[in-house]
């Protein structure tokens, strides 16, 4: 068995990476990853623009200047002021050329057509000035970068209705077991609800990838070859759950092996999550991940998302750790590495109760995973350990 950094080095060296790029509304772009940088074809803001509602003025170091005019936002005028003359102006308008301050309202007194300014006048103050966020022909976006709705937002101001990204992998979620049953239908003595495929689904749709396809098997070696090789090749990547381990029915390994599945690994030193395998055939990248629900989503995390975000060509593809001390003591039960489902808690960490692989209602509180390297020692409050911040949690 090789360990956990062994482990996600292989995936990521593996796993396969798209290629295809397509150009697709910005609307639809959400958590897509760009292609290409994104180069600004306007300045920004594409004018001085005024940053007060007030008065626009060629500062002569008077105090007294007499009104000629106003100027709304919108407005497509640029009137010559001359010495002592100021116009009224409002956020978001254009600043004459001739004029060098805004003076807020709150700052004047006026008299008549006069305005008396109450205080100092300094050059530039109250305007923003030409393509201070950026400038024509600079990147506004890095090719890589996941776009979110802040990224949505930026491009949207420069103008930009289409973007070049990479296409997202389609993904199918392969189930096995006899045990398992649809939820809706009664469960017969033996029989528990698939949870897998709605979970993976789910949470993929949460990160963005919505070409997923659940197909549930059940435990019987030539079925389980059928059905894997006529699926594989329709998919970037299959996730399997369940069968990955060392019992009689567990024909996951086999399976692959005799569909022509080349094996990276199989069986990490982790908990949960032993069992893990991955392997690849021409395109598709190929993950088994254990059936304890917990065991499967805690290996999505740390593996398949990862190989997600490299197959798009993203910056980043690991999730954020940070270092955090823990909120109360932890005895660690055997040698593998864990990752301990855990929730965030002012400036602490709180490792939870029910770390079985199997408990989905431990998992639904966690917001964070507790990493603790092999061989660890029992940790006490207060001791430093690294944690990974789970997405959309
Ligand atoms: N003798 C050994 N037994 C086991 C070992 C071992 O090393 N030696 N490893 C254990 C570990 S660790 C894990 S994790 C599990 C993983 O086993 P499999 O990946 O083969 O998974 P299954 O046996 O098929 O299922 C495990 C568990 O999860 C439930 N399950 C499966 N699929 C689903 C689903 N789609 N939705 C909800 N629940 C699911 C299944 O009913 C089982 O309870 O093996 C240990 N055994
Ligand atoms: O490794 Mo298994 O995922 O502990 O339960």
């Amino acid at each position: 068995m090789i360990d956990t950094a062994t482990a996600l080095e292989l995936v990521l060296l593996h796993g396969s990476k798209q290629t295809e790029i397509i150009e697709i509304s910005l609307k639809d772009a959400l958590d897509h990853v760009l292609a290409e940088d994104v180069i600004s074809r306007i300045d920004l803001p594409p004018f001085r623009q005024s940053a007060m509602d007030g008065y626009a003025l060629s500062n002569t170091n008077s105090l007294t200047y007499s009104l000629i005019g106003e100027i709304q936002a919108g407005d497509s005028v640029n009137p010559n002021l001359k010495i002592g003359e100021a116009v009224r102006i409002f956020t978001g308008a254009p600043v004459p050329d001739t004029a060098n301050v805004v003076v807020m309202q709150e700052k004047v007194v006026i008299s008549g057509d006069t305005i008396l300014v109450n205080g100092s006048l300094v050059s530039d103050m109250n305007i923003r000035t030409k393509g201070e966020q950026i400038k024509i022909g600079d990147i506004a976006l890095n090719k890589g970068t996941i776009v979110k709705g802040v990224h949505i937002g930026f491009l949207a101001s420069l103008g930009v209705v289409k973007v070049r990204v990479y296409k997202k992998p389609s993904i199918a979620i392969v189930v096995t077991g006899n045990e398992l049953v649809r939820p809706g239908s009664v469960l017969s003595y033996g029989e528990i609800y698939e949870s897998n495929g709605a979970m993976l689904t789910s949470v993929l749709e949460e990160l963005g990838y919505n070409r997923t396809t659940v197909i549930a098997i059940k435990d019987d070696l030539n079925k389980t070859i059928k059905t894997l090789k006529d699926t594989i090749n329709d998919y970037d990547i299959m996730i399997v759950t369940g069968g990955v381990s060392v019992g009689d029915y567990d024909f996951v390994g086999k399976a692959l092996e005799v569909i022509g599945v080349q094996k990276i690994f199989h069986g990490v030193k982790q908990k949960p999550g032993k069992p893990l395998f991955f392997g690849k055939k021409e395109r598709t990248s190929i993950f088994g991940l254990p059936g304890n629900p917990a065991a499967a989503l805690t290996c999505f995390y740390i593996y398949v998302y990862p190989l997600l975000k490299k197959y798009e060509g993203a910056q980043q593809v690991n999730l954020t750790s940070v270092t955090l001390p823990l909120l109360n003591d932890y005895t660690v039960l055997g040698s593998r590495a864990q990752f301990l489902k855990a929730r965030l808690q002012g400036s602490g960490v709180e490792v939870l109760t029910g770390q079985s692989s199997a408990m989905v209602k431990s998992i639904v509180e966690a917001n964070v995973l507790v990493f603790l390297p092999e061989h660890s020692s029992n940790k006490k409050k207060g001791e430093n350990v690294k944690t990974i911040l789970l997405p959309n949690k």
